[in-house]
């Protein structure tokens, strides 16, 4: 066999046999392995300039940035095409697509075959978290994509530092394989011209834990195809997380200080494109009070030497839903990108070389290159941007990020918030009794479905801790898992636990509640519900504010509105109880009987206060 022309390579024996055994599979011109050098990243940039999938921006608009249109049938993660492929199908659960994985790979393993034909084949060392860490946990992505090489390296620490730390420690690690799944090379031999977006009707996104490994095929959208990123930090991470005693969740971090000084880590899971990034780069309303961001989307959490959780932001930039950002919603986002050298994925570009979407400025610009490459005009019924539009950017340049994200132990978590988007029934905020019923509140919370993820938008359903589609086991394992966690603690070292809903709507449809930088009131709330400085109302859901314990100074929103989101009305939770009981009907005997009780007292305290 013919030797496949290779650009570096690694003295860590087992990966540089995976990686030749790749090769000869899935027959690349060449294989590059990534560095992570500022003439490599050039390189790349300007070869996808070339190939046509980047355009560059004005440097004096967006320094070292790129636009990128996708194929407009690649613009979100496929739930449908998303397999944890374990070896007993129980280990799967109810909530996953399951396949056998040898069935899986004689189905995938020809479908690779060939698949990089006339392509590059990249190898990326990355590792999630802190290569200064305890445990550092490796990665390597082996990808057809030098767009996924681009944005690899604004979200993970990646290239030949990782690898020789790797070759150091013969480490084990997380292999990732990714294919576009659109070679160069016909069946019959003959050439076939590239496009700017390659990607294949038919996708796989195939995960393999307890071999930890990864197959991606056919899409190169970000969660499809960032493999270090839901794959693997969410994914793989969680089934580790079980068997190791930690904790790998959907979860911002942000650190908040109190106009006394006091200082507390909150994290935060709601479900995607829900309002994490958002909350995670808060810019307070409320006079005194300071928010820095630690992280936007994933939070790996671990007990302490003190018996308190400790939180990890595993990533190294961010992945940001476009649509919405703006100077008034979330100032912080607008300054990080300014700084340039991001990447821009199926938004709008202006004809002076910026971008633009929906929410960026309350006017719109009189003309644009819409995310179809298409000219648009503020009279166009078509959005300028996709929904699920992202900025991709690196985390070091948010102006207020925490000093303590370097710290590889991370930041000790006071609080955890679980959300969600509901037009109605769930309050503005509930704080939980105690950890097992915080881990039934996580276990049933809903929302409605975004375009974060391909199919329907809008429709109720439940997402359990916001890692419906991120769970890389049985979600009843999963539940046990979080209940074992509060056991294993000191109790009053636990976080505190809250429900919010920053989205509940009046009649007309309009949000009753302002969202944003005025979100600041609620965590205000619970810093002062952490230092014991108020009270709260017992309800059948949980704990609720007293009116006047919501600081509403200079809000902009009626008394009338507030009260609205703050309800708790007992008809719409009763309503809400059959959804409960057919979501846990799911999980039969497997359901730990803790939640089975949380929900039997739940209804319990509803019908009595029906009957009161
Ligand atoms: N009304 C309202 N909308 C919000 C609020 N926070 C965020 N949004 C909007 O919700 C959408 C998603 O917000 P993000 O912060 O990007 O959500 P995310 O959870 O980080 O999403 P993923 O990155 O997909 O996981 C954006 O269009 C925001 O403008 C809020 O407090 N109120
Ligand atoms: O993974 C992605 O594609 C984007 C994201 O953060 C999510 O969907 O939660
Ligand atoms: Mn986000």
């Amino acid at each position: 066999m013919q030797e496949i022309k290779t650009t570096g390579g690694t003295t860590h024996k087992e990966l540089d046999a995976w990686v030749k055994e790749v090769a000869a599979h899935v027959r690349p011109d060449e294989v590059v392995w990534i560095d992570g050098s500022d003439e490599e990243n050039e390189r790349i940039n300007n070869l996808l300039v070339e190939a046509g999938t980047f355009t560059k921006l004005a440097e004096d608009k967006k320094p070292n940035s790129y636009h990128a249109l996708s194929d407009p049938q690649d613009v979100a993660r496929v739930e449908d095409q998303t397999y944890i492929c374990s070896t007993e199908e129980k280990d799967a659960g109810p909530t996953n697509n399951w396949m056998d994985p040898e069935q899986m790979k004689a189905k995938l393993w020809p479908l690779f075959e060939g698949s990089m034909q006339g392509r590059t084949m990249y190898v990326i060392p990355f590792v999630m978290g802190h290569l200064e860490a305890e445990d550092p946990k490796f990665g390597v992505e082996i990808t057809d994509s030098a767009y996924v090489v681009a944005s690899m390296r604004i979200m993970a620490r990646i290239g030949r530092k990782i690898l020789s730390r790797m070759e150091e420690t013969d480490a084990v690690y997380v292999k990732g394989l990714h294919s576009v799944g659109a070679p160069l090379v016909a069946e019959d031999g003959q050439d076939v011209r590239d496009v700017p977006w390659p990607c294949n009707e038919t996708k796989y996104i195939v995960h393999f834990p307890e071999e930890l490994a990864i197959w991606s095929y056919g899409s190169g959208y970000g969660g499809n195809a960032l493999l270090g990123k839901k794959c693997y930090a969410l994914r793989i991470a969680s089934v580790m997380a079980r068997d190791e005693g930690w904790m790998a969740e959907h979860m911002l971090i942000l650190k908040l200080t109190s106009p006394e000084g006091e200082v507390h880590y909150i994290a935060g899971a709601f479900p995607s494109a829900c309002g994490k990034t958002n909350l995670a780069m808060i810019e307070p309303t409320i006079p005194g009070w300071k928010a820095e961001l630690v992280g936007d989307d994933i939070s790996w959490m671990r007990f302490g030497p003190d018996g308190r959780l400790y939180a990890v932001n595993p990533e190294f930039g961010l992945f940001g839903v476009a649509p919405g950002t703006g100077r008034d919603t979330n100032p912080v986002a607008i300054e990080t990108i300014e700084q340039g050298n991001s990447i821009f994925t199926n938004v709008a570009r202006t004809p002076d070389g910026d971008v633009w979407w929906e929410g960026m400025t309350q006017e719109k610009p009189a003309e644009l290159i819409d995310w179809h490459g298409q000219k648009w005009t503020p009279d166009s019924d078509q959005l300028s941007s996709h929904p699920n539009s992202r900025f991709c950017t690196p985390i070091n340049q948010v102006p207020n990020i925490a000093a303590e994200y370097e710290d590889p132990r991370g930041v000790p978590i006071s609080a955890i918030m679980f959300g969600g988007r509901r037009k109605t029934t769930v309050p503005l905020v509930t704080e939980s009794r105690d950890w097992q019923h915080a881990t039934f509140i996580a276990s049933t919370l809903s929302s409605e479905t975004t375009a974060a993820a391909t199919g329907a938008v809008g429709v109720v359903r439940r997402d359990p801790m916001a890692m419906l589609p991120f769970m890389g086991y049985n979600a009843s394992d999963y539940f046990a898992h979080w209940l074992q966690i509060g056991k294993q603690a000191d109790a009053a070292k636990l976080p505190k636990v809250f429900l919010v809903n920053w989205f509940r709507r009046d009649e007309d449809g309009g949000f009753l509640w302002p969202g944003f930088g005025e979100n600041s009131r609620v965590l205000k709330w619970m810093v002062d519900r952490i230092e014991g400085r108020v009270d709260a109302q017992e309800s059948p859901i949980g704990l609720l504010p007293m009116p006047q314990d919501i600081d509403t100074d200079g809000l902009d929103t009626s008394t009338e509105d507030v009260t609205k989101a703050l309800a708790f009305d007992p008809e719409e939770w009763r309503a809400e109880l059959p959804l409960i009981r057919d979501w846990f009907d799911k999980f039969g005997a497997d359901l730990p009987g803790a939640l089975e009780d949380e929900l039997a007292t739940l209804e319990q305290r509803l019908t009595e206060e029906v009957q009161a």
